[in-house]
């Protein structure tokens, strides 16, 4: 029996007076590339952070699974949008930038050892930015910004990725890449992910299941499954 690892049942929520969710049930499996679109405010970030707990629903049950079918811990790497805001005096260096994503796995009281410096020269080799690992963050380009994001959180290996437009500002190649790699994380590593994104075109042929906020007429939201 799979275990879901995301399991979100008739949420919903409400900024205000307002409901932005309504009844929204889905869910998530590990071995799943799963993408969440809808239009510019369909409230697929507001969804993704009830589901985190970062807000609470008005009403609905979310459930994130802890332990896999074996019984072994799970971890959650989650990207915001918009994360990769850095300016221009940002001090530390990509490469420092990315193994202080190791450290937040509760690393605190253990050496760095082989094992990390393994995993952050993998995730970095893994979003093409091994060869910038010297460079001030501050002085990247936006789309350069944004994979060193990724690179941290693909340092933490983590068991559930959830991405709120994790390719704003990467290019067609950098984007398939991208893709391919979360493919391979879900298929072969039997990983999680759930990616709201606007890139309808190009990931169609990556992902593995797609989700769709769509608006109701009388303007209230709901949400419905489509397969890719
Ligand atoms: N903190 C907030 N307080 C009140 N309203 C909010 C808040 N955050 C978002 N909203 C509103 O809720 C709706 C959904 O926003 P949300 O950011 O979840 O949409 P989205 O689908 O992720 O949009 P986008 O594709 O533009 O990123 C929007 O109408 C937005 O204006």
């Amino acid at each position: 029996m799979t275990k879901h690892y995301i399991e979100v049942n008739n949420v919903t929520f409400y900024y205000g007076e307002e409901p932005v969710l309504e009844d929204i049930s889905y869910h998530v499996d590990p071995g799943e590339f799963v993408i969440l679109t809808g239009e510019n405010g369909a409230a697929k970030s507001t969804l993704v952070r009830n589901t985190l707990g970062l807000l609470t629903p008005a009403s609905g049950d979310v459930t994130i699974a802890k332990t896999n079918v074996e019984g072994k811990k799970l971890s959650i790497g989650y990207i915001p949008q918009q994360v990769a805001s850095f300016n221009a005096g940002f001090p530390s260096t990509v490469l420092e930038l990315v193994q202080s994503g190791r450290y937040q796995r509760g690393r605190w009281f253990k050496r760095f050892d082989e094992t990390d410096h393994q995993h952050v020269e993998k995730a970095l080799k893994s979003v093409g930015m091994w060869d910038m690992r010297n460079k001030r963050v501050g002085e990247l380009s936006g789309g350069q910004k944004q994979r060193i994001c990724l690179a941290r959180i693909f340092a933490t290996d983590p068991d559930l990725f959830i991405l709120d437009e994790p390719t704003t500002g990467m290019d067609e190649t950098s984007r398939g890449d991208f893709y391919e790699l979360l493919r391979h994380n879900a298929h072969d590593h039997n990983k999680a992910i759930l990616m709201i994104t606007h890139d309808h075109e190009d990931i169609k042929e990556y992902a593995d299941r797609h989700i769709r906020l769509v608006r109701k007429e009388d303007s209230e939201w709901r949400c419905f499954h489509m397969n890719s």
